[in-house]
Order: structure tokens, then C-alpha cells, then sequence
């Protein structure tokens, strides 16, 4: 089991503790628990969905990186599939607080980023704030989405965020998480292929400057990032802060990065070279390399 589970696992209830250790010990385990091994929890500790998700709130807490606050936040995403993806907070020091990642964004990129299609509900072990609500606001679930929350009856994001701004007010029919393909040829090494991928499947329907950004550890395992833009603007999230929450969900630290592409369009309206070069670099990672868009 990766340590920094250790001090939630003790916190666990012991049903839920025998039924979890196989698969927080195997070493691939990277903070999802698939649909299989949910219903193999809720039958073991007599969980329901809602109940497996709460119990499962500190192992998703124990991911966070709060180095600035202290203040560890964990969000679990329930998808169309089943599948449950862990979220958690990650600060970045030496960069802007514009850097960090909130748990729910954590979870909802988490989920997106491993190819699920749709979310049915997330439960977060602390109210969302409005930076989370506008965020989810763009997924393709709509107001619909279910948010459960310690102490209070489930309720919806359109309970937590009446008199929504959203895509629509913009004319935006592509929500985030629906299916896009925006015919950037794949070309390169194994690195710059994910990258551009990455920009493929990115949602940037309010400006077109599709991006995507991947990282690459010393053991040569490859994490990529999709750039996610939102109708609020400022809530967007970086394609640099997608692939790092990946990296850190999987139990790497940033000191494990050995090089990054990013793949953006040259000549598009906005760009992420400067700031994914300035969070890199106070990351201690000097070998980025960025790669032009072309169609396919
Ligand atoms: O909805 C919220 C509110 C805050 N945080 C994180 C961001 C930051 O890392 C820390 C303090 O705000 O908590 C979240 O993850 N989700
Ligand atoms: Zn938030």
C-alpha cells in the first residue's frame, strides 16, 4: 500500500478495511475503483452506493498536495460506468495560487482524462465552493449531476447552483466530457503522441486553441493532460494541471518527471507556453518542448 494511505486506512471501519486491502496493496492500484470492485465493497460491508462513497472520502483526502493550506479536500466521482475516481487538492509552491487544483476538479478531470463518458454523482468531504460549482457546471451531466455531501441529504448541482451561468448562455452545445475529435494528426515519439492526443480531445469551445500537455516519469510511465475550458473562463483548467493530477493520483511526485510536451496550435488565440513552462520549472522539471498542431 503507497504510505500515504497508511493513516486513513487505520481511520477505515475493519469490514471495509479487510475488503479494501487487496486493492489498495496491488501495485497498480492509481485511485479508482472499478464497478467490479465496488459491488464487491458494498457487498462485503453492506454499503450502497452513497454510503461506499462517503467511507471512501479519506483514502481520496490522503491524495491531496496542500502545502500552502494544510487543508486536504477528497472528492469521489461516480461515473456512468460504475467506476469510482478519486479526486484530491493540489497546490503548487513557487507558482500562483491560479495553479491549484480543487478536489472536485480533481475527480471530475480524473474520470474524464481515463475515458469515462458521463458523471452520475460526486461526494466531497467538505461543501464545494463556487470556483467548484461554475466547474462542474460545464459537464455534459448538466444540474443534474448528484452531489452528496457529509451531514446533508443529497441534493443536485442545480440545488447548489441556482441561477446558473453556463455554456448555453454561451452557445455552446459540446459540454465537457462528450466525445470530440478535433482531427489533430498524431505524429512524433511516444511522449509527443500523447500530447497531441490530448489536444484532440481537449474542450476549448470558447476560444479553439485546443491543447493537451504530457508528462513523462524516469520509470517511463506517461501521464497526459487535457486542456478544459469553462464558460466562467477562470475556472478553466491548465492541460499542465490535468496530466500532474493524473501523475499525483497515480502515487508519482513532480521530483519523478523527466520531460514535458506540450502540443497547442501557434497561431491560436490563447496560449499555455509561458505558465505551463513557469509551473514546470518551479516543479524543478527544465526539459519542456512544445509541439505545433496540425490537422489531419
Ligand atoms: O471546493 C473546494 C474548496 C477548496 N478546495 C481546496 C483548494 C485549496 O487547495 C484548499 C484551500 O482552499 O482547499 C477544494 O479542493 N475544493
Ligand atoms: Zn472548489
Amino acid at each position: 500500500m503507497h504510505p500515504r494511505f497508511l493513516a486513513a486506512f487505520a481511520t477505515l471501519p475493519e469490514p471495509l478495511q479487510h475488503a479494501i486491502r487487496p486493492i489498495l496493496s496491488s501495485a497498480e492500484f492509481s485511485a479508482r475503483i472499478s464497478a467490479d470492485e465496488a459491488a464487491i465493497l458494498k457487498k462485503q460491508c453492506g454499503y450502497n452506493d452513497s454510503e461506499l462513497a462517503f467511507a471512501l472520502l479519506p483514502l481520496a483526502a490522503a491524495c491531496a498536495q496542500a502545502a500552502l493550506s494544510d487543508f486536504k479536500v477528497g472528492a469521489i466521482a461516480r461515473g456512468a460506468s460504475g467506476t469510482l475516481w478519486f479526486g484530491a487538492n493540489m497546490e503548487f509552491s513557487g507558482t500562483t495560487m491560479q495553479q491549484t487544483v480543487h478536489a472536485e476538479q480533481s475527480a471530475v478531470t480524473h474520470a474524464w482524462l481515463r475515458g469515462e463518458r458521463a458523471l452520475e454523482a460526486i461526494t466531497v468531504n467538505y461543501t464545494p465552493c463556487g470556483h467548484c460549482r461554475q466547474f462542474m457546471n460545464e459537464l455534459n451531466s448538466g444540474t443534474a449531476l448528484t452531489i452528496e455531501l457529509p451531514g446533508r441529504a443529497a441534493a443536485t448541482l442545480g440545488d447548489y447552483l441556482p441561477d446558473s451561468f453556463g455554456p448555453r448562455d454561451l452557445n455552446i452545445t459540446t459540454l465537457l466530457m462528450d466525445n470530440v475529435d478535433h482531427g489533430i494528426a498524431i505524429r512524433g515519439d511516444a511522449l509527443e503522441q500523447a500530447a497531441l492526443a490530448a489536444a484532440n480531445s481537449s474542450h476549448a469551445p470558447y476560444s479553439q486553441a485546443w491543447s493537451g500537455v504530457a508528462l513523462e516519469t524516469t520509470d517511463g510511465t506517461i501521464f497526459a493532460g487535457r486542456y478544459a475550458e469553462n464558460a466562467a473562463f477562470n475556472p478553466t483548467l491548465p492541460p499542465l494541471q490535468g496530466a500532474l493530477n493524473l501523475l499525483n493520483l497515480a502515487g508519482y511526485a513532480a521530483a519523478d518527471i523527466s520531460r514535458a510536451v506540450l502540443a497547442e496550435a501557434p497561431e491560436a488565440k490563447l496560449s499555455q507556453q509561458s505558465a505551463t513552462a513557469a509551473t514546470l520549472s518551479a516543479l524543478g522539471c527544465t526539459d519542456f518542448s512544445a509541439i505545433p498542431l496540425i490537422n489531419s
